[in-house]
This record gives C-alpha cells, sequence and structure tokens, in this order.
C-alpha cells in the first residue's frame, strides 16, 4: 500500500464506529493489536489470541495491552478512550503516533497510512498533525510563558515577531493573559497545564490527543480545565482524543466514549449510549452510579404528544437533558414539557416519562404513549401522525 492510500474499514461497522457521516475520519483504526513480551507478533490470530490475560501472560508471557481494537476517530469530535488503570488506554493512544509501535493492525490519519511513514514524516505527524498534552506538562523551565508557547512554532521556521504574536494570542486564547512573562514555577498547576494546551495549540494541528492531563490537578481545578476543553472544542471544533480513568471527566467531555477492559474495546458510543443502554453487565458496572437523568436526553424519554398536549406546557429542546426537562416541569407545574425542535413539536415528556429515566425502570427509546385519553371536549383523541408528532408553529 502507498503513503497517500486510504484505508478501508474491515471490520464490521457495527462496532468499529465507522462514520457513516461521509466525512473521512481523522483516524481509522482497524484489528490494531499491541502485545508485550517474547514473541509479541505471534499471538494476533493464533490460538492464545482470546486467553484472558492471565491465562495468556502464563501460556506465553506475553501481555496483549491492546487487542483487536477497531474504530474511527471523527472530525471534530471528543473521543474519550476511558478504563481502569492498566486497561490499555495509554498503549492504544501511544500508538496512534507510533511512540509504541503496533503489533499487527492498520492505522491511517486522514486516509494516509501511519505505519508506512518513515521516520520524518512520523516526525511531522508528531509535531504537525497530532499534538500531545500530557500529564506531566513538560515545560522549559527556564522561558517564560510566551516563550514556551512560542517553542513549537520556533521548530516550524516562523520568524521571531510572528512567532510571538501567535504566541500572544494563544495565550489569551487559553484565558492566560497577563501571565506571558512568568516562567512555570510561578504558575498553578492549572495554568501550567493551560501553557501546555496553548502551545500544542500553537502548532495548529489536526488532532490534540490528551493523556489523562488533568489527573493531577485538584476537582476545582480540573473542572474548570474540563471547561476550557469545552470551550476551546465548542469554538473551534478541533478533534480531540481524551485518555481517562475518570467517568464523569468522559461523560463531560466525551463526543463518544471508547470503554477499555484488558485491552479490548467493550462498548464505543456517546455518553448517551453507554449509560443508557449499556452494551454488558461490565458496562452496566461501570455506570452504576451515574445520575442517569444528567446524561439522558429529552429525546430518548418523550412520547408522542396526545390532543391538546401541543398548546401548554413549557418548550424544552430534544437535546436538553431529562433532570433540565424535570426542573421545567416542575418550575412551570404544568403535567407536561413539549419536546420542540426549532419550530416544530416531536412530543412530550410527562412525569411518568421523566421518572422512568431516574429510577432506570425504561431503556432510552422505548418510551411510549399512554392509552389515548379523553379531551377537554370527551372526545376520545390519538395523536395526529404515526409517529406522534405534529406540526406547531411558534
Ligand atoms: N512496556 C511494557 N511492557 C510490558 N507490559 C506493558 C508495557 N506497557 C504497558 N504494559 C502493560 O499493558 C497493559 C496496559 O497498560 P497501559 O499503560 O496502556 O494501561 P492504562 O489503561 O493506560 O493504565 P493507567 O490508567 O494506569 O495509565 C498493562 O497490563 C500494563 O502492565
Amino acid at each position: 500500500m502507498t503513503g497517500t492510500e486510504t484505508l478501508k474499514a474491515t471490520g464490521p461497522a457495527g462496532n468499529t464506529g465507522a462514520t457513516g457521516t461521509g466525512e473521512n475520519p481523522v483516524f481509522s483504526v482497524r484489528n490494531l493489536w499491541k502485545v508485550f513480551g517474547p514473541k509479541a507478533d505471534r499471538i494476533p490470530g493464533s490460538e492464545h489470541a482470546t486467553l484472558p490475560p492471565a491465562e495468556l501472560r502464563e501460556a506465553t508471557g506475553c501481555t496483549a495491552a491492546v487487542r483487536d481494537v477497531s474504530f474511527d476517530v471523527r472530525k471534530g469530535e471528543v473521543f474519550v478512550v476511558m478504563g481502569l488503570s492498566g486497561s490499555g488506554k495509554s498503549t492504544l493512544v501511544r500508538c496512534l503516533t507510533r511512540l509504541i509501535e503496533p503489533t499487527s493492525g492498520t492505522l491511517a490519519i486522514d486516509g494516509e497510512d501511519v505505519l508506512a511513514m518513515d521516520r520524518s514524516r512520523l516526525r511531522e505527524l508528531r509535531r504537525h498533525r497530532a499534538a500531545m498534552v500530557f500529564q506531566h506538562f513538560g515545560l522549559l523551565p527556564h522561558r517564560t510563558v510566551l516563550d514556551n508557547v512560542a517553542y513549537g512554532l520556533e521548530i516550524q521556521g516562523l520568524s521571531k515577531a510572528e512567532r510571538r504574536s501567535k504566541a500572544a494570542e494563544l495565550v489569551a486564547k487559553v484565558g492566560l493573559d497577563g501571565l506571558e512573562d512568568r516562567r512555570p514555577s510561578q504558575l498553578s498547576g492549572g495554568q501550567q497545564q493551560r501553557v501546555g494546551l496553548a502551545r500544542a495549540l500553537a502548532v495548529d494541528p489536526s488532532v490534540l490527543l490528551f493523556d489523562e492531563p488533568f489527573s493531577a490537578l485538584d476537582p476545582l481545578i480540573r473542572r474548570e480545565m474540563q471547561d476550557e476543553v469545552v470551550r476551546l472544542h465548542r469554538e473551534e471544533g478541533r478533534t480531540m482524543v481524551f485518555i481517562t480513568h475518570d467517568l464523569s471527566e468522559a461523560l463531560r467531555l466525551g463526543t463518544r466514549i471508547a470503554l477499555m477492559r484488558d485491552g479490548g474495546i467493550v462498548q464505543l458510543g456517546t455518553p448517551e449510549e453507554i449509560v443508557g443502554s449499556p452494551a454488558d453487565d461490565y458496562v452496566r458496572e461501570f455506570v452504576r452510579d451515574v445520575p442517569r437523568e444528567q446524561v439522558l436526553t429529552v429525546a430518548t424519554a418523550m412520547r408522542p404528544a396526545l390532543a391538546g398536549e401541543s398548546e401548554r406546557g413549557p418548550a424544552v429542546r430534544p437535546e436538553a437533558t431529562v433532570s433540565e426537562a424535570i426542573e421545567a416541569v416542575a418550575r412551570s407545574g404544568d403535567p407536561v414539557a413539549r419536546v420542540m425542535d426549532g419550530g416544530r413539536l416531536v412530543g412530550v415528556v410527562d412525569h411518568a416519562c421523566l421518572l422512568d429515566v431516574v429510577a432506570g425502570t425504561s431503556e432510552p427509546g422505548t418510551a411510549t404513549a399512554p392509552a389515548p385519553t379523553a379531551s377537554a371536549s370527551g372526545a376520545t383523541e390519538a395523536p395526529d401522525a404515526p409517529d406522534g408528532s405534529r406540526e406547531v408553529t411558534l
């Protein structure tokens, strides 16, 4: 295969999270393995490949840190890799830029085969296309904030004036204006992490890779940095791959989450899919304590509107959380909230739908309409359309 040939998905689309959006993925990963140990390359595809970790170690002396993993990272998403310690998160993300050499599988960035890249192409990949933000910021201690940020630009060969002006822009973007002349030791942990972030952004990479960047920060600062990532993502739409072992961080940041266990991906889906429809008992246990109403949306909880329900009640967006709808219903005193998509009524949520989510007694998307009820006029009425929706212009 040539260096620029586009890799095609070979695995079943259902478990690769293949794009389906018509747009080429940033990363395309198929059947990727990283095995540590003697004769590691013999493990993928062998009779040992499916052994549980302890048995594999006993039989071969090897550890499959990444085990037959396939997925796409879509343009503009925050792709979170989550899992307990030792599940393979760091190894997987380091394989993406070959900081760790995969044992087998295929791997492409923007359609270009990463495994075929030579040393200089790889250097270019790591410097300009997939910048990494680490937990330990790796700042240069004797340089100022501005110079640390400008450092990445120096490598790119920009003039000093250009570097300083671009760096100043980025320092402001991550909320550090006024601190340009400080040295890293004069900054808090959160501020140092912002410098690391600005430095990674300076090279304008097509994807930012975060390796547990906030795990050393105290909870308040950590929250602040998560907000920063959300803001940057909203403003720039930059593609991000984010490693974390913290479920709440994954749920806050992730467009989609890949949940890893023993080197494999046990579920890949949106936060709502992971919390609302766990793939197996392991995932169910993992998300057991998540407040479902803060993750599941009104779109999955709603039922078709009945006659008379289109005129009253507060309006909520389909993507609002159930928790927001509960608040809206409680404040208004109305029995239902109307789910409005643009100016169109797409359903309603009543107390029963909302409580079902909180209690975990309904699977998302399975909410049904109550039996038709008598309207104010005394006539029994059914929903207006087969899907229960009706056109309403506000
Ligand atoms: N160089 C190595 N040699 C042998 N085994 C390794 C090596 N690096 C990682 N492993 C093993 O691979 C598995 C996955 O490790 P990895 O560091 O990717 O997990 P992780 O999910 O990132 O964990 P953490 O959250 O603790 O960083 C672990 O069992 C680990 O012991």
